[in-house]
């Protein structure tokens, strides 16, 4: 990365409206399209020598031959010793016979969800629970919820995912436990959020017949009384957050109809044809994420704001926050060697307008710089023109203001702009773009972690946490089993505070 560093001085030594005005074409050259899907990074402060330079990084870190590998279905995911085929989940671009097998169990599974869902559609069911947590639960939510147009109301859903029991019993207060099902979505079928939940949803329903599962842990689910023909297969070649295009969509498919679920896989699938096929200099999950590692290793910024402006993505940010800081939220090579530079930011965000009205001020004048994926979409859903451009034009405005700020005698009053952003438009919010939009972000994260040399597929991280919390478990009632001093006041502490009067 140290070669990056001349042409950051470059670039920060200079103000982002003469970057741009220094080149004529700059909006055509910074931006590509991709089926429904535009991305300008022309506010990004990166000068065409800058971007060559990113360019060669690309090169050097071999990430044409790591994405062709992860859609041969390579082991990439190397501490695991896997790999990883969410693209042979929706696509069947790749040669390989691991790859074509994979693509073929996905089929098949799709098949037999279709009619676990009839199934359910015949049925006097009325409400699904989707039981489950991090990429069992994020991915289907944020589906349904930028997908609501589209839903017919055959099935009301819902989602179960923390271990608070205030999420279970509020939502059970508002259920008839003779009219719903529930589809238990995990993975390993070992996590205990989704395994109380479960316990908890059985207890209240009394029968086995309406729970369906979709898990890798077959055994586990047959063991806890799910019946074979209602288990959904997972496996070991997908991870948890890049698994929605499974039947881990359940909920979705069962809700929006299988076609509209095609229509995501098929949005996603266009985007791994480009970024199968393209070359690196028009290849749009590279120059995603080639911004990406410019903001965080050149210029040093240390947090990215997602901003879709549309409330049917409020999600995305949480979203992407599991996607992103799951995936680049390491510290060691895949060879085990300490990376020598900064890889994932934290990500945040939330959905404009209201974005404006709460955490704006500080990304405009704050100390800090965050640089920003703005997502607008051209066509609404709904018969208010005047607000759709009232919208769009918030939009606009904020992503120019970032940049070219505004001088002020007054330094309280002034914005200094050069505030950096991506904008990402899409000509509508459809399955097929939400799938496009949904599987960049995949891609780009995964020539993130390719250039930092980390594996963007595996969590220990969240191991740890695990462990201890089992333990707890039992030393919640007896405080002297807690190793840690600390722990164990403050588990005195809560005892004493949570006798009643
Ligand atoms: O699908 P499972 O196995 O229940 O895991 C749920 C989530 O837990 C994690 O392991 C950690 O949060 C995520 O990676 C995963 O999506």
């Amino acid at each position: 990365m140290a070669r990056l560093a001349p042409h950051a001085a470059r670039n920060l030594g200079r103000r982002l409206p003469e970057l741009i005005a220094d080149e004529p074409d700059r909006f055509a050259a910074t931006t590509l399209r991709v089926g429904p899907l535009l991305a300008c990074f022309a506010r990004q402060r990166i000068d065409a020598p800058a971007a060559a330079a990113l360019r060669e990084v690309a090169r050097e870190r071999g990430v044409a031959e790591a994405i062709a590998a992860l859609f041969e279905g390579e082991p990439v995911n190397r501490s695991e010793n896997r790999p990883a085929l969410h693209t042979a989940l929706r696509s069947d671009l790749a040669s390989s016979a691991v790859a074509r097998a994979a693509h073929a169990q996905a089929r098949e599974a799709r098949a037999r969800m279709a009619q676990q869902i009839d199934a359910l559609r015949a049925s006097e069911v009325t409400d699904i629970v989707n039981v489950g947590i991090g990429g069992s639960d994020l991915g289907a939510r944020l589906t349904l919820e930028a997908l609501r147009e589209l839903d017919p109301g055959r099935f009301r859903v819902h989602f179960l995912s923390t271990v608070d029991g205030h999420a279970a019993s509020h939502l059970l207060r508002q259920l008839d436990p003779a009219r719903t099902a529930a589809v238990l979505v995990s993975k390993s079928f070992s996590t205990r959020e989704t395994l109380l939940n479960a316990q908890v949803l059985r207890e209240w329903m009394g029968a086995d017949d309406r729970f369906h599962a979709v898990t890798a842990n077959v055994d586990r689910a047959r063991s806890l009384g799910i019946a074979a023909e209602r288990i959904l297969p997972m496996w070991d070649w997908v991870g948890g957050r890049y698994s929605l295009w499974s039947a881990v969509g359940f909920s979705v498919a069962a809700a929006l109809g299988m076609e509209v679920f095609e229509r995501l896989l098929a949005g996603a699938a266009q985007m791994d044809e480009h970024v199968r096929r393209a070359p690196l200099e028009a290849n749009l999950a590279v120059r995603h994420a080639l911004v990406a590692v410019w903001n965080r290793n050149a210029l040093g910024y240390d947090t990215h704001a997602v901003l879709p402006y549309d409330a049917r993505l409020a999600r995305l940010p949480a979203y992407l926050q599991q996607l992103v800081m799951e995936s680049l939220g390491k510290s060691a090579t895949q060879a085990g060697a300490p990376v020598p530079c900064a890889t994932g930011p934290v990500i945040w965000g939330g959905a404009g307008t209201d974005v404006q009205h709460s955490f704006f001020q500080s990304l405009h004048q704050g100390t800090d710089t965050v640089p920003m994926d703005f997502i607008g979409i051209a066509r609404a859903d709904h018969g208010s023109p005047v607000q759709h451009r009232a919208l769009l034009a918030n939009l606009l405005a904020q992503a120019e203001a970032f940049a070219n700020g505004a001088p002020g005698a007054d330094p309280q009053r002034a914005y200094p702009g050069s505030r950096p952003s991506t904008m990402i438009l899409l000509d509508a919010l459809t399955p097929e773009s939400l799938g496009a939009l949904v599987a960049l972000y995949e891609h780009s994260v995964y020539v993130q972690a390719t250039i930092w040399g980390i594996n963007p597929f595996d969590q220990w991280g969240v191991e740890l946490g695990k462990r201890l919390a089992a333990d707890l478990d039992t030393a919640i009632d007896s405080p002297e089993s807690a190793a840690d001093p600390i722990t164990r006041a403050l588990i005195e502490a809560l005892r004493q505070r949570a006798r009643p009067g």
